[in-house]
Order: C-alpha cells, then sequence, then structure tokens
C-alpha cells in the first residue's frame, strides 16, 4: 500500500438529470461480480473525519464493486475503513463526471455533502488539474464543487426540498406543507424536529423536553438509531443535534443513516442551517461546528442554492482484492 500526501485548492442547482430509478435499471450485475477477483485501486479521502474511500470508475457506468463489497472495504478492523465508497462515473449530460455512493452498511444515499468535496479533490489530484470548479452529477440532482486556492472547497449544494412528504417524513406539516418543530418522541422525550431534503432526508433538532440540546448531554449512540429507523422516516432519516452558541455559530452532532455516528456529515450542516433560519434561530451565513471541524454554511437569498465551504484531504492510497 502506498502512503503519502497531497494537496490541492465561486460556487448554482438541482436538476435531475437523470432519475434514481433510470440508474438502478441501467446496473449491471456481472460488473460488481466481475470486480470480485480483480485488484482495485484506491484512495483514502476524508473531510473532518468523514472518510471515503474513493475508486475512479470512469471507464465504466455501473460501480465495479457491489454494496457488499462496499460494506466490506469500509469495516475498520476487517477492511479499509471508511464512512462510505465513491465512485467517479462516466458524465451525465453536460456534466463532467457522476458520483455515487455507498454508505458503510451497503446502502445508497443521493448525496454526500464531505463526500463531493473529496470526490472533486479527489479527481483533481488524479486529473493533475488545477484549482477549477466541476458540474457533478448525482442522485439528487447536479452539484458543483469548486476547489479554491487556499485548499477548501465550497459546493453549490443547491436548494433544500421542505414539502414534508418529499423529504420523506409523514410528520404533520406546521407552515404549509413543510415539518417546522413538530414534536417527536424518541426513547421517552420529546424533540422538536424540522425536516429538510438536501437530496437525502434530514431531521434536525434544536430542543428537547422544551429545553435547548446540549449536544454534551446526548446519548447519540442510543437515540440515534431510534430517529434513523422511526417509522415517521419512510426512506429512514440522518439526524441534527444541535445547539446554538451564536445566531452565527452552532454545535451540531450527528447519527447518519447508513453510517451511524460520524465526525462531520455536510447535507447535515445545511440542513442545520436551513432548519436554523426557518426556526428563526440562527442567520442564513452560519458556522457548524462538528466534532471533526467546523463548515461554513450559506442559504443564500438570491438563489436558495446553499453553499457549503470545508476541507478535503487525502489520507492514503493504495490498492486490495475482494
Ligand atoms: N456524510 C454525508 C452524508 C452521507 C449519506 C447519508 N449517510 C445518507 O444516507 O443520507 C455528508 O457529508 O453529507
Amino acid at each position: 500500500m502506498n502512503l503519502s500526501s497531497q494537496s490541492v485548492s465561486t460556487c448554482p442547482g438541482r436538476n435531475l438529470l437523470r432519475t434514481r430509478r433510470e440508474l438502478m435499471k441501467m446496473r449491471p450485475t456481472a460488473l460488481a461480480s466481475a470486480a470480485s477477483t480483480s485488484e482495485i485501486n484506491f484512495r483514502k479521502y476524508q473531510g473532518l473525519g468523514n472518510d471515503f474511500i474513493l475508486i475512479d470508475n470512469r471507464a465504466s457506468v455501473e460501480p465495479i464493486i457491489s454494496p457488499a463489497q462496499a460494506a466490506k472495504l469500509c469495516d475498520r478492523n476487517f477492511g479499509i475503513g471508511g464512512d462510505g465508497v465513491i465512485f467517479a462515473l462516466p458524465p451525465v449530460g453536460s456534466t463532467d463526471l457522476t458520483m455515487r455512493i455507498y454508505n458503510s452498511d451497503g446502502s445508497e444515499p443521493e448525496m454526500c455533502g464531505n463526500g463531493i468535496r473529496c470526490l472533486a479533490r479527489f479527481v483533481a489530484d488524479i486529473d493533475k488539474a488545477s484549482p477549477r470548479k466541476y458540474k457533478i452529477h448525482t442522485l439528487a440532482g447536479l452539484i458543483q464543487p469548486e476547489l479554491l486556492p487556499d485548499g477548501q472547497v465550497c459546493v453549490d449544494m443547491g436548494g433544500p426540498v421542505l414539502e414534508g412528504p418529499k423529504v420523506p417524513t409523514t410528520l404533520e406539516a406546521t407552515r404549509g406543507s413543510t415539518v417546522v418543530e413538530q414534536s417527536l418522541e424518541v426513547e421517552g422525550q420529546t424533540y422538536k424536529i424540522t425536516c429538510v431534503s438536501m437530496g437525502n432526508p434530514h431531521a434536525v433538532t434544536y430542543s428537547v423536553d422544551g429545553k435547548p440540546i446540549k449536544v454534551d448531554e446526548l446519548d447519540v449512540y442510543k437515540i440515534g438509531p431510534k430517529f434513523e429507523k422511526n417509522t415517521v422516516f419512510p426512506a429512514k432519516t440522518n439526524t441534527e443535534f444541535v445547539e446554538v452558541l451564536t445566531r452565527s455559530h452552532v454545535r451540531m452532532v450527528v447519527w447518519e443513516r447508513g453510517a451511524g455516528r460520524t465526525l462531520a456529515c455536510g447535507t447535515g450542516a445545511c440542513a442545520t442551517v436551513v432548519a436554523g433560519v426557518l426556526e428563526g434561530k440562527t442567520d442564513r451565513k452560519c458556522q457548524v461546528d462538528l466534532p471533526g471541524g467546523p463548515l461554513m454554511i450559506e442559504w443564500r437569498e438570491s438563489d436558495n442554492h446553499i453553499y457549503m465551504t470545508g476541507p478535503a484531504e487525502l489520507a492514503f492510497m493504495g490498492s486490495t482484492r475482494l
């Protein structure tokens, strides 16, 4: 296995270029099983400790490994270790490339904020490209990361989806069709929940039993799975527990669908600020401190898009057999 480190360096929305169902129909299982006997080259990247195995899959339209194989690679004892496996796939339409991702349990989410920063850095590194902006097709539509000269990556994450059934949640809407500060009882406590989709579903909570959340007081391992698998979230959910420091600075811990407790979640940080604005608790520009470090989030009024800025770094590279 090679060990090395490298560095690389304005961010508009969401057009569904190809639907999830269409992409699923295209999956030739033969490709995935063919990979079972061959060597896989990978690079491992992380964004605030949210870590991913990156695979250059641009020679074929389907991931060269199966969800089960991805789960095996993500195992921190028996595999490479990671919160997910991300594939750089050929472009769709006028995009530069397509991103697909498997969570560490092998499930397939629509989007990943920290992951797409890592993907942009990965493609720039292997193509030896100078800092630039990418148009990336995802199951959540068009997402546009830009590698900045200072090493950070700014991502135009598109606009949030706020209609409850589209998030999706069966919780009753409280404001038009949006679920804002709706009560949800979990493990004997009542959380106020705001539901936001960033392509993937998020339940954001700022208060429990009428009191502001204190992130250090939560047993996320105990309550996280109860949110994730709650029947009010038909596609399961990512959950963000948020403590307000000031209107422009919050602390957040996350329990991710399909990955559990992670050090950071980019789409979760975006959902946190959208929920903060809807609940009147934060400004549109807000720093979100996660266990792995800070993300800068702006929900821009002019275009309704959310811009996320944070790091993406190479950890190591290597090859493995499945
Ligand atoms: N860590 C990610 C989100 C990854 C997907 C998530 N677990 C899901 O299933 O929706 C991020 O940085 O956004």
